[in-house]
């Protein structure tokens, strides 16, 4: 009783009481719910209907509650997510301080996003904090060195060859065909992740994607009442389908783990053992102080397996999108990998660094269509940020990532729509207005490879055809883990000779 006084009346108080103090206000909070029903009112009614055109100007869809609030409190107000008080901040210099190495061990995942995902990653990487996190980002970076990176391009190639094999197969006498892009899209990138994660058990990594999606499904389900005290505790359908999937998961992940650990153990060598799984053994079985529980090698793998396609796939439809509703800019870019690649099949490191204009297209797409389009981290302590913003502990910080990127103010008037030109000459590192893998020591650790990947991925499929967007594609972004097309997005393919 006491700790539910204190997370649900007293620290909140407190909270609020301090940030008052340093003029910063916000929505009135309902008692359990915060501002929760008010964020879903004002959500249900943006997204109820898709949007009349194909426009890019997506924030009022996607935060109308951003808009509401900074309109009437403010850049920076507080808002509370059941009993968890969020503090929006968008102030480019204050997040750089905030994601800086000064407040990695301090700030991290709050206890309501650890419950809504504890079904589905566990406790690997993503979800961890503090010392747990360090010491797990120490043991699973090295997969991510350039050189490994290189390594897996022939995973995306040999993938991606043959999902395009399938677009042929359904263009048949080589006229126009259509297809939804967005679901070859995550089928390709889980095939790309199940080679990479788990090279020589690949068809048990495809199962396991498989499961994976069935429980990102259930737990999105399950964890919509989570801010309700012990919630988490009723007994419910979707409760018991996601042990069914988690039995599952494990015993398949168990025994590939096993099998491999008797491999390593026994000396016997394979070239799979460069693949994450091999990786991540090879590093706790060489130093004692990095030694995992089976458990929690368990949770690695499905981190990686989640964190490593849905975002990727989701760069990729929009990205196609995006191309096949400009077709100048689809046309430029193919003329760059003709240009580049001169015919030839191979696909090299030197040809992906040569592609600057599919280089700007990309973090156009980024920008306008962030797959993380917000970012919320937990302070476990007090922290000062700048020179005057005090952040008290349990207090978390939100970083409209979707709302940045489309700030008229940052970018100018054409803000809300594509145009990879501004991005001639800069380099996203220049730009600390610019989100879309967050930033400081826990930034995304996949995203080299989630560039080569997209540049493989479209310069192919640039290549082999060209394409317009299907009269059934309906405009409807919506947010759920990641910012996705609604519907899908339907596009008209004709193969080029
Ligand atoms: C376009 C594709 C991708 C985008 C936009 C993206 C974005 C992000 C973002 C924004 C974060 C920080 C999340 C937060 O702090 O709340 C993150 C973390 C992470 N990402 Fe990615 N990601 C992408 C692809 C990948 C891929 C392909 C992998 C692995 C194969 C990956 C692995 C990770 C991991 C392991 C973390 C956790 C890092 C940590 O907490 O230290 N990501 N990603």
């Amino acid at each position: 009783a006491w700790l539910v006084f204190s997370a649900y009346c007293l620290n909140p108080i407190g909270i609020q009481k301090m940030m008052a103090k340093q003029g910063v206000s916000g929505p009135r909070p309902s008692f359990l719910t915060g501002n929760l029903q008010h964020i879903a009112t004002l959500l249900a009614k943006t997204t109820s209907s898709d949007m009349v055109e194909i426009t890019h100007d997506i924030v009022p869809r996607l935060l109308p509650h951003y808009l509401s609030w900074s309109e009437k409190y403010g850049e920076r107000f507080l808002f509370w997510y059941g009993n968890e008080g969020r503090l929006c901040l968008t102030d480019a210099n204050l997040i750089k301080d905030f994601l800086s190495s000064k407040h990695a061990h301090v700030t991290g995942r709050s206890w309501l996003q650890l419950q809504g995902s504890k079904h589905l990653i566990g406790r690997g990487l993503i979800m961890a904090n503090g010392d747990d996190w360090f010491q797990q980002r120490r043991i699973i970076a090295p997969m991510f060195m350039g050189f490994k990176i290189k390594a897996f391009m022939g995973y995306v190639v040999e993938s991606t060859k043959s999902m395009l094999r399938s677009i042929h197969d359904v263009a048949g006498d080589g006229t126009e065909c259509e297809v939804e892009i967005g679901a070859y899209m995550t089928k390709l990138t889980g095939d790309v992740i199940s080679r990479a994660g788990f090279g020589s058990s690949y068809e048990k990594g495809t199962r396991i994607f498989q499961l994976l999606q069935k429980l990102q499904y259930l737990t999105a389900q399950s964890s919509r009442h989570l801010w309700f005290p012990g919630a988490r505790f009723f007994p419910s359908k979707f409760h018991r389908e996601i042990k069914t999937v988690k039995e599952e998961m494990k015993s398949i992940l168990m025994e590939t783990i096993k099998k491999r650990i008797e491999g390593l153990e026994i000396g016997r060598i394979c070239s799979s053992d460069s693949d994450f799984l091999g990786t991540i053994l090879r590093e706790t079985q060489e130093d004692p102080k990095k030694k995992m529980t089976l458990e929690l090698i368990m949770d690695e793998c499905k981190t990686i397996y989640f964190a490593g396609h849905e975002s990727s796939a989701m760069l990729v439809t929009w990205t196609v999108m995006l191309l096949a509703t400009n077709p100048a800019w689809q046309h430029k870019a193919r003329k760059e990998v003709g240009e580049i690649f001169k015919g030839e099949s191979a696909v090299t490191a030197d040809h992906l660094s040569k592609l600057n204009l599919l280089n700007m297209i990309i973090n156009e797409s980024l920008r306008l269509y962030p797959p993380v389009a917000m970012l919320p981290r937990m302070a476990f302590q007090d922290i000062k940020l700048g020179d005057s913003l005090h952040i008290p502990k349990g207090l978390s910080v939100w970083i409209p990532v979707l709302a940045i990127h489309h700030s008229k103010e940052i970018w100018g008037d054409d803000a809300d729509e594509f145009n990879p030109e501004r991005w001639s000459g800069k380099s996203p590192a220049q730009i600390g207005n610019f989100l879309p893998f967050a930033g400081g020591p826990r930034n995304c650790l996949g995203q080299a490879f989630a560039v080569m990947e997209a540049k493989i991925i479209l310069s192919m499929l640039i290549a082999q055809f060209s394409f317009k967007i299907s009269d059934k594609y309906r405009h409807a972004p919506i947010n759920v883990l990641t910012l996705r097309p609604k519907h899908g997005v339907p596009i008209i393919l004709t193969p080029i000779k």
